[in-house]
């Protein structure tokens, strides 16, 4: 059951359901709109109202059940990023986007846009998974630019390790049309070429599979999309590492919720991650809040 005694003087937030029980908030305020599905805090869309094309791409034939991830929008990635470091049985990419969450409060601010503050729900499979004691709270603004709060804190007497990233698909025209600039000179670990480390020289443009966890990056990177006349940028605070995924045209039949034969083309996740030698210490009675920022200009 949700609670809804804290949610607070909003009025532009709606909850609805499907048929087996998921949860939804609907965001339709006067600088954007967003749908967030409360299993996995999952953004599944956000476009503000003065851009054409929609900014978070979402596959068409998504899963919408109990312990699924769905496939686009925003994924949580909590508290590893990948696979589990040493048991294989575990979620890929930690179990933060399969299980439920609930509405701590809802609010909206003088400036138009919309606070959205979840809490994660932990379940008898999660305790079975952790040996600590945590809190993890997810603010969303929902305004003309997103805003992400993904907020860790220990509540153990030892410290504890974690991987974490926002596994954000981003709408593009076409995959073979876009650049993505900011991680140029950085080092990345290439998961397509057995992690083999190599440096990125030049913006990046794609032809392939493109599987990359860039390290020790904390700068801010762009989407530029000549088809959409647009640039999506990507900001963000307390994060090392930048993953840039495409699954090009052979891995994509090995998976099952990807649309239709070309959808994937319309897609790039550009992550915003702390992973294999970025992931965090979180130490007794602190917090370590992951943050990133988007914001779309047309051109
Ligand atoms: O299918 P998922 O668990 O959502 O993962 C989708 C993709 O996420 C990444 O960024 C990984 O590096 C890929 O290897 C993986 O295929």
């Amino acid at each position: 059951m949700i609670s809804e005694k804290n949610i607070l003087a909003a009025e532009s937030y709606k909850i609805t359901q499907n048929e087996i029980g998921l949860k939804f908030i609907t965001i339709d305020n006067e600088l954007a709109s967003a749908k967030i599905a409360l299993q996995g805090a999952h953004i599944m869309q956000w476009k503000p109202h003065d851009i054409k094309n929609e900014v978070l791409w979402l596959s068409s034939n998504a899963r919408y059940m109990h312990g699924r991830s769905i496939r686009g929008g925003v994924p949580i990635c909590w508290p590893w990023f990948g696979a589990h470091p040493t048991d294989g049985s575990f979620c890929p990419h930690g179990f933060a986007r399969v299980i439920p969450w609930r509405i701590n409060e809802i609010i909206d601010l003088e400036n138009g846009a919309t606070k959205v503050t979840l809490v994660m729900l932990p379940t008898p499979e999660v305790n079975r998974q952790l040996s600590y004691q945590f809190n993890l709270e997810f603010s969303i603004t929902i305004g003309s630019s997103i805003h992400l709060d993904l907020k860790t804190t220990n509540l153990s007497e030892q410290p504890f390790l974690i991987g974490e990233g926002y596994h954000t698909y981003f709408e593009i025209s076409d995959i073979e049309n876009i650049e993505v600039t900011g991680l140029e000179n950085k080092i990345y670990s290439d998961k397509a070429r057995g992690y083999k480390k190599f440096t990125q020289e030049d913006q990046i443009k794609f032809d392939a599979e493109f599987d990359r966890v860039y390290l020790n990056t904390k700068d801010t990177c762009v989407i530029h999309d000549q088809g959409f006349s647009r640039k999506i940028t990507v900001q963000k605070q307390n994060s090392e590492s930048t993953v840039i995924w495409t699954p090009w045209d052979k891995k994509v039949k090995t998976m099952v919720d990807m649309g239709t034969e070309h959808e994937w083309k319309k897609m790039i996740c550009v992550e915003t991650v702390n992973a294999l030698e970025n992931s965090v210490m979180v130490y007794p009675n602190q917090s370590h809040n992951l943050i990133a920022e988007y914001l779309v200009q047309e051109y």
